[in-house]
Formats: C-alpha cells, sequence, structure tokens
C-alpha cells in the first residue's frame, strides 16, 4: 500500500522513493541482524515477534551463510530452533563450510535440538566438509559426500526442476519406492532430501567411474567382456522391469551405467526412476530416440532399444552415428536409420540379439530377461578373452 500514510506533504518525487528504498533496505539488514542475535542470545518470544512481522527473516544469513536455525542449533536453544522450524526455516540448510545445522547441534552435543532436527528431516550424516563435485549432468550435479565415513553420491536436483507442489510430491513418492529396490546390479538408493530445495539423492558411490569414460579410453571390448557388461545391465534392468511396481528406465546409456571398481568387473545401473519425476531433457541422445510410448509393456521396449545402442558401443567402440552431430545422429535413429556393424568381434549372434533389441517394430523387442538367456547362450559359445586374443593376433 503506497501514498497513503505519508505525511511529508511535499508529493512524491523519485528521490524521495529512492530514500524510502534505502531505508527499508537498512530495516532489512538490521532485522537480519537483529534475528540472528535473538538466536544467539536464545531469546525465543523476541524471535518469534521479529518472524510474525516479517517470516521471510527465517531465510536469514550471516556472512558465513549461517542461517538462525544453525545459531540455535549450535548452542542447543530449543525453544528457538522449535520456532524457526515452525515458520519453515530449512532443515538442512548448509553455511559456508557446507555444515547443515544437524551437524552443528552434533558436533555440540546437543542432544534434544538434535532429536528435533532428526524428526524434520534433518541430515547431518551427509558430511559435506570434504565434498567434491564430481559430474553435472542434465539434472544438477552430482557430489562426493561422506556419510559415516563411507563415501556417498549426492545429486543435487537443479531448483527450476523441482520448484513445482506436485513434483515434489511425486518425487517424494518416488523415492519412497527406490529405497526398497535391491540387487547388485543397480545403484543402491540410500536416501534423499525431499522437504526442501534444492531436493537431493542419496546414492551409494561407485569408484569406477562410468561406462562413456571406460570406452573412451578403451576402445572396442572383446566379446567376451562386451558380453559380460551386458549381462550385468541386462539383470539391473530386467530387476527394475519386474511386476508389480515396474521403473522404465527411459534414460540409459552408457553415463549412466558405473563401474563398481578399476577391474571393471561389475556393473551396475544408475539413475533409474528419476525421468518419471522429472522431465527428461536431452532428447537429442540416440539412447531414447525409440519414438512414442504408452503402455508399461511398450514403455520397457524403450529402455531395450536403449540397452541396443549400448551394446553396439561396446563392441564398435564408439556411439551408434558417431560421424553425425548429436541432433543429426538422433534424427537417423528417429528415421528408422540403424548404425552398420564393422567390428570383427560383432558375432552374427551378437548382431542377431542387437538388430531385435532395436528393432523398429517394438513387438519384436525381447524383454530383459529374454535377452539374459540368449546372452548366456552366446557366453557359452565363445572362446574366453584369453583365447580370443590368440585367435586375433
Ligand atoms: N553413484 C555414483 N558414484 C560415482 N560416480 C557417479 C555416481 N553417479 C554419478 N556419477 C558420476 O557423475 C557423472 C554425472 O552423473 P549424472 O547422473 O548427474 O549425469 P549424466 O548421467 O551424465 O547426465 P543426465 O543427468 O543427463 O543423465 C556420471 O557420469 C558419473 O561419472
Amino acid at each position: 500500500m503506497s501514498s497513503g500514510g505519508d505525511s511529508s506533504g511535499g508529493g512524491s518525487s523519485s528521490s524521495d522513493n529512492k530514500e524510502k528504498d534505502k531505508q527499508k533496505e537498512k530495516a532489512r539488514v538490521s532485522r537480519t541482524s537483529l534475528i540472528l542475535w535473538h538466536a544467539h542470545q536464545n531469546d525465543a518470544a523476541a524471535v518469534r515477534k521479529l518472524l510474525q512481522e516479517d517470516p521471510s527473516l527465517v531465510k536469514a544469513r550471516d556472512y558465513d551463510n549461517r542461517t538462525p536455525l544453525h545459531v540455535a542449533a549450535l548452542h542447543g536453544w530449543l525453544d528457538v530452533a522449535n520456532c524457526l522450524i515452525e515458520f519453515g526455516a530449512d532443515v538442512n540448510a548448509q553455511d559456508r563450510w557446507k555444515n547443515t545445522p544437524l551437524a552443528d547441534a552434533e558436533g555440540a552435543s546437543r542432544t534434544s535440538v538434535i532429536e528435533l532436527l532428526k524428526s524434520h528431516g534433518g541430515l547431518s550424516f551427509i558430511d559435506f566438509s570434504n565434498s567434491t563435485r564430481i559430474g553435472k549432468g542434465s539434472f544438477g550435479e552430482i557430489l562426493k559426500a561422506y556419510w559415516r565415513g563411507t563415501p556417498v553420491a549426492v545429486k543435487r536436483i537443479l531448483p527450476s526442476l523441482s520448484d513445482d507442489r506436485l513434483v515434489i510430491q511425486d518425487f517424494r513418492h518416488e523415492v519412497n519406492l527406490l529405497v526398497k529396490l535391491r540387487h547388485p546390479n543397480i545403484v543402491q538408493f540410500l536416501g534423499a532430501v525431499t522437504d526442501r530445495t534444492p531436493l537431493m539423492l542419496i546414492t551409494e558411490y561407485l569408484r569406477g567411474g562410468d561406462l562413456h569414460q571406460y570406452l573412451k579410453d578403451k576402445g572396442s571390448l572383446s566379446p567376451s567382456t562386451a558380453v559380460n557388461f551386458s549381462m550385468d545391465i541386462a539383470r539391473g534392468m530386467a530387476y527394475l522391469h519386474n511386476e508389480p511396481n515396474v521403473i522404465i528406465h527411459r534414460d540409459l546409456k552408457p553415463r549412466n551405467v558405473l563401474l563398481v571398481n578399476s577391474s571393471a568387473d561389475h556393473l551396475k545401473v544408475g539413475d533409474f526412476g528419476l525421468s518419471k519425476i522429472i522431465k527428461v531433457k536431452n532428447a537429442h541422445d540416440v539412447y531414447k530416440m525409440t519414438g512414442e510410448t504408452g503402455s508399461c509393456e511398450y514403455d520397457k521396449k524403450v529402455d531395450v532399444y536403449s540397452f541396443a545402442m549400448i551394446l553396439y558401443e561396446m563392441l564398435e567402440g564408439e556411439p551408434p552415428f558417431a560421424s553425425y552431430e548429436p541432433y543429426d545422429a538422433a534424427k537417423r535413429a528417429a528415421e528408422g536409420h540403424r548404425p552398420t556393424f564393422r567390428a570383427k568381434g560383432y558375432t552374427p549372434e551378437m548382431q542377431e540379439l542387437t538388430l531385435q533389441c532395436w528393432a523398429a517394430d517394438m513387438n519384436q523387442r525381447p524383454s530383459f530377461i529374454d535377452i539374459l538367456k540368449r546372452l548366456e547362450k552366446i557366453k557359452e559359445s565363445l572362446p574366453s578373452d584369453h583365447h580370443w586374443h590368440l585367435f586375433t593376433s
């Protein structure tokens, strides 16, 4: 509301307005330090009064990016912490050193505040103090952090993808499903921060890097390694596609297949279950240019197509349509073109399997259970890696 109560009598000019803005800003800055001060002094009544006047103060930050809740947590001021939470304080806000209020409370052994923060979804167990950024995807960034000494991967979802209340609701629902999944060939989901943005997903951390990087370093794989890798991927996918809670990946690609360790004898599928809750970007991607989706059965076949593209890349040592720009490559795939087999190691049985998995007619694409059976047969017929080298040299 503007002019009503102004008694200056001289009318409003732009310099008056500027002056008013300045005053307002000054008042806001002083209220910011005031709430931090009252939190520090354990004056819950004063904190409440300030928040009633201006609820946005709950987000106040000092020069170290600490919130009033950090201050209350560190000192163990239960009433102040309660009041701040009541006004919507972010229980997982991070200060300049990436500490959360709960991390502060734990560091200072403030038992009752620890309980309070935990009951509101507070996380301290993620120790961000030694965190490093390990990657950036279209959903956000990936950090390596620690959970009780064990390294974990934390995916921070871009706020622009999760600013909608419905998205967050779906996200929570989906996370509850993902946490229950357990299989040796899927990246283990550990938990999530779903009550504040940025939303975060926490999974086990895999030391071996991703398949994209691995193929970049190694080039084409021997048929027996490619078959072993394919079997790991197919096992993980068969588990995800299993009834009754079918999870369609929709973004299966070498970057989302992770190596457990550097000896490359165990792969896990990661990043599943997200496409349902977050818009999948990068539609210009040969791994997912499969056309229409619809029923669950059809959606499963979308993942089978992506699997074929990965199988091809493992044996050929380069992605399908590598000589095209990504957009044109994806366009060619969408138009029905398929890459040609060139590699010596691409046995006729593997070619046949690939052709079926990327068949334009989705009904011809096998399920992952069938793919596994086929791979087992192919594996039996292949010479071991050692012999293969003897053959080819
Ligand atoms: N659990 C994990 N353990 C170790 N490294 C990981 C883990 N998850 C992801 N990474 C690394 O971080 C990189 C980025 O991952 P992220 O899933 O954010 O992006 P992406 O898969 O490249 O892209 P998109 O988000 O479009 O799928 C991965 O390629 C991988 O190297």
